[in-house]
């Protein structure tokens, strides 16, 4: 490879963006005496969204395209890309991203909610690129990867967390559809030849609407498509308010609306119109001329009925009030706040919600501040009923024990926008009743659906190489860890019934002798994955796109306290590697506190691995002897960082993410004092190992004592980056030390 030897480092969103701005100094003084390369690329949701106008910011405001670059380079053999997690921005995000850009200055349009024009048709289309899982697709032209390696098993057993207890007769349960959903309507074919198809709604009254065509198939891809009855959904929820009532548990709802940005709003949109039905019924002219959309959440209405006269607002607000004394109790994003479940739909997100809720007794917080038993209303049938199996499990034996439970690690399915990650753009809501009818070149019907106006139609693609590498990374991973493999697939359903017949052929290149590898239905690889991890036996779930998501936060967040825990990688399927850092979000709450008491609770762990891993990955394919070596000390600083219990604290005036940045600092330097295959590096980071220790004291004193008070970064989506420098690098002392290396 001819190519300078560079790591990209992404600059994103909330939390580990703040993180960054303490950890980038450390790691770029330890790499530039290496010869490393750090460059970083902006893909906040903020940057994301200003790359969409060039044309009407000036020079100075003008930023360029970062995320459209990385995903270029993501299909190169070089990419070497430490990725970090961002905002998957809900609609009320953009709009709040929107509104704090034109406060800075940047002469942006409003958020065209419904368009009249196609100029303004044009300006959402833009903006719609930056929202929902806007990077992730675009970056992860792999398979994951994703584990907890030995060292941080090893500090959860050490270091167990808080993990609260299960009663047998927890009254917390799953519900979810029995018809009408995607589980109960998908249809699924493999493609013969590449070719195109297209998607028409055949309408009742004899028109036809050209849904989209043109769209391009290759030879093997698996697509399917299916349908939510909207009529179904409704009854459903209605049915589940009322059970919820009458057996006094809180109403939750968990969706991925974020990642899932086009039919997630919409379902979240639909409970929200069940749950407030009266009052959104009786002001239903009034909150449609003021804006209100259901699929922003409640939260939409408060800031919407803003304009309206005060007498108008107060009845409004009554009625809300008046109506959840008929309502089942809520689960509550912030009681303090009167914020619920239905206010805002990137609150409650599956993949952590369902763990948060497991991992807390099973129980969700109510309107009283307390932990009370709850439904949790997870309206689709896919993947519903594995959360179901969990707390059967807890309910029977009990809660699991971090300190002596095995490990499910996962191999997930989601190169080239696997399965639902590529549906956006396939996703529809039915203007009217008729037939969903999906065509090939020669006219063929390929799917066929009955739809009614408001239902969701939604098709998936995926390609077959992508399927190939996931067979192969499966059986290297089980070759290497020993441990049983289980395709998590269900012969019952059409797209999985499909993978199946992929995965016994592929299945058939590898040397399998000695291995064992099964293929189950997702509730029967559920019961004997926790069967195992109670055990203390590992089993590596090979899953599809979506269980990827819930299960390397489910099992983490059980078996480690946190899924920023784990080692998540990304073999690209042109030979880089994306590196991502952890599995969890970008954890808005710990901003929160950040901005409130200046204590960052972040865990920069996933980063330190990430980079460790990143670094191995440079020097083996560039043949970079200090890369290697920085990669080495890394791994045993990480392993030092661990064994200390250096992690930050929840409270403030302890040791938090900058307290824990100046420890990995430290370690990683005493692992490269301690080396003697490099001399020049060994003196170097002698002088910076013997300094830091020497302040040790003093630094984390320098650290600790500015918290406890309220800090203004002036922005959330973009805030000062010299503001956000001074409060993230506070120790003076540190700060001198890490110079005196970066300068050689
Ligand atoms: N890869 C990506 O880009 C991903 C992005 N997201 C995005 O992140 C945002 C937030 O999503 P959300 O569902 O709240 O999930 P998060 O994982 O961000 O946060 C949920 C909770 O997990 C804990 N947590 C997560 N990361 C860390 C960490 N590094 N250190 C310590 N604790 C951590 C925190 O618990 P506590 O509050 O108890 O400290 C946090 O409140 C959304 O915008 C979502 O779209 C989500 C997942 C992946
Ligand atoms: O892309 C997203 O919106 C979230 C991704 C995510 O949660 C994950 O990959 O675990
Ligand atoms: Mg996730």
């Amino acid at each position: 490879m001819s190519k300078t030897p560079k790591i990209i480092y992404t600059l994103t969103d909330e939390a580990p963006a703040l993180a960054t701005y303490s950890l980038l100094p450390i790691i770029d003084a330890f790499t530039d005496s290496a010869g490393v390369e750090v460059e970083t690329r902006d893909i906040s949701l903020a940057a994301r969204v200003l790359a969409q106008f060039p044309d009407i910011l000036s020079d100075e405001q003008r930023v360029s395209d970062d995320l459209a670059e990385l995903g270029q380079l993501a299909k190169t053999p070089e990419a070497n890309i430490i990725k970090l997690p961002n905002i998957s921005a809900s609609g009320p995000q953009l709009k709040a991203t929107i509104k704090e850009l034109q406060s800075q200055g940047y002469p942006l349009p409003d958020y065209p909610e419904e368009p009249k024009n196609d100029e303004e048709a044009s300006v959402k289309a833009r903006y719609d690129k930056a929202k929902g899982s806007a990077v992730n697709p675009v970056l992860r032209e792999g398979n994951s990867d994703r584990r907890a390696p030995k060292s941080v098993k090893n500090y959860a057993r050490k270091y167990p967390h808080r993990m609260g207890e299960w009663s047998a007769d927890s009254k917390s349960h799953v519900a979810h559809m029995s018809e009408g959903d995607f589980y109960g309507s998908e249809q699924s074919a493999v493609m013969e030849k590449a070719g195109t198809l297209k998607i028409e709604l055949q309408q009742k009254d004899g028109t036809n609407v050209v849904l989209k065509e043109g769209l391009a198939v290759q030879a093997g891809e698996v697509i399917d498509a299916a349908s939510m009855s909207s009529r179904r959904l409704r009854s459903f929820i209605d049915s589940q308010i009322s059970d919820a009532k009458e057996s006094g548990v809180l109403f939750s709802l968990h969706l991925k609306a974020t990642m899932m940005k086009v039919s997630d709003p919409i379902m979240f949109g639909i409970v929200v119109e069940e749950f407030y039905k009266e009052v959104l019924e009786k002001h239903a002219d009034v909150l449609k001329s003021a804006g209100f959309n259901p699929n922003s959440g409640i939260g939409d209405l408060y800031s919407a009925i803003e304009k309206l006269p005060s007498d108008q607002q107060e009845a409004i607000k009554g009625d809300v009030e008046a109506l959840y004394q008929t309502r089942p109790a809520m689960a509550m994003v912030n009681s303090h706040k009167g914020i619920t479940n239905l206010h805002v739909p990137s609150d409650v997100i599956i993949d952590a919600s369902m763990p948060a809720m497991i991992r807390d007794s099973g129980k969700m917080w109510n309107a009283n501040d307390e932990l009370q038993d709850a439904k949790a209303v997870i309206p689709d049938r896919c993947y519903a009923t594995i959360y179901q199996a969990v707390i059967e499990d807890c309910k029977q034996h009990g809660a699991f024990d971090p300190t002596t439970m095995g490990s499910v690690p996962n191999v997930g399915l989601m190169a080239q926008k696997a399965e639902e990650y590529g549906s956006h753009d396939k996703t529809f809501q039915m203007p009217a009743d008729g037939t969903v009818v999906v065509t090939d070149d020669s006219g063929q019907t390929v799917f066929s659906h009955t739809v009614e106006a408001g239902d969701i139609w939604r098709m998936c693609q995926t390609k077959d190489a992508p399927i190939q590498d996931w067979v192969k990374l499966a059986v290297t991973r089980a070759r290497d860890s020993g441990a049983p493999a289980l395709f998590w697939l269900d012969a019952n359903r059409a797209h999985d019934a499909q993978l199946i017949k992929k995965v016994e052929t592929y299945l058939k290149d590898h040397d399998t002798a000695g291995l064992d590898i099964r293929i189950l239905a997702p509730v029967d690889a559920m019961k004997v994955s926790l069967e195992r991890i109670r055990k203390g036996e590992d089993t590596i779930s090979v899953t599809g796109n979506v269980l990827r998501d819930y299960l390397t936060d489910l099992f983490p967040i059980m078996e480690l306290g946190t899924s920023a825990k784990m080692l998540s990688i990304v073999p690209l399927m042109n030979g880089g590697g994306l590196f991502e850092t952890g599995a969890g979000g970008s954890a808005p709450k710990h901003v929160q506190q950040f901005l409130e008491e200046n204590h960052l609770r972040w865990d920069s762990l996933g980063e330190f691995l990430a980079l460790a891993a990143s670094l191995e990955h440079l020097g083996s394919t560039f043949g970079n002897a200090r890369a290697t070596l920085l990669a080495k000390a890394l791994d045993e600083a990480n392993g030092q960082f661990l064994d200390s219990n250096k992690s930050p604290s929840r409270k403030v005036g302890e040791l938090d993410n900058r307290g824990s940045h100046f420890y990995l600092a430290l370690y990683w330097a005493e692992a490269l004092a301690a080396q003697d295959q490099d001399a020049e590096m060994k003196t170097l980071f002698a002088r910076l190992a013997e300094t830091l220790k020497a302040n040790e004291a003093a630094i984390v004193d320098e650290l600790n004592s500015v918290q406890g008070q309220s800090v203004d970064i002036q922005g959330y989506f973009r805030p000062s980056g010299e503001l956000a420098s001074q409060a993230m690098r506070p120790s003076k002392t540190l700060n001198d030390a890490l110079a005196m290396v970066a300068k050689g």
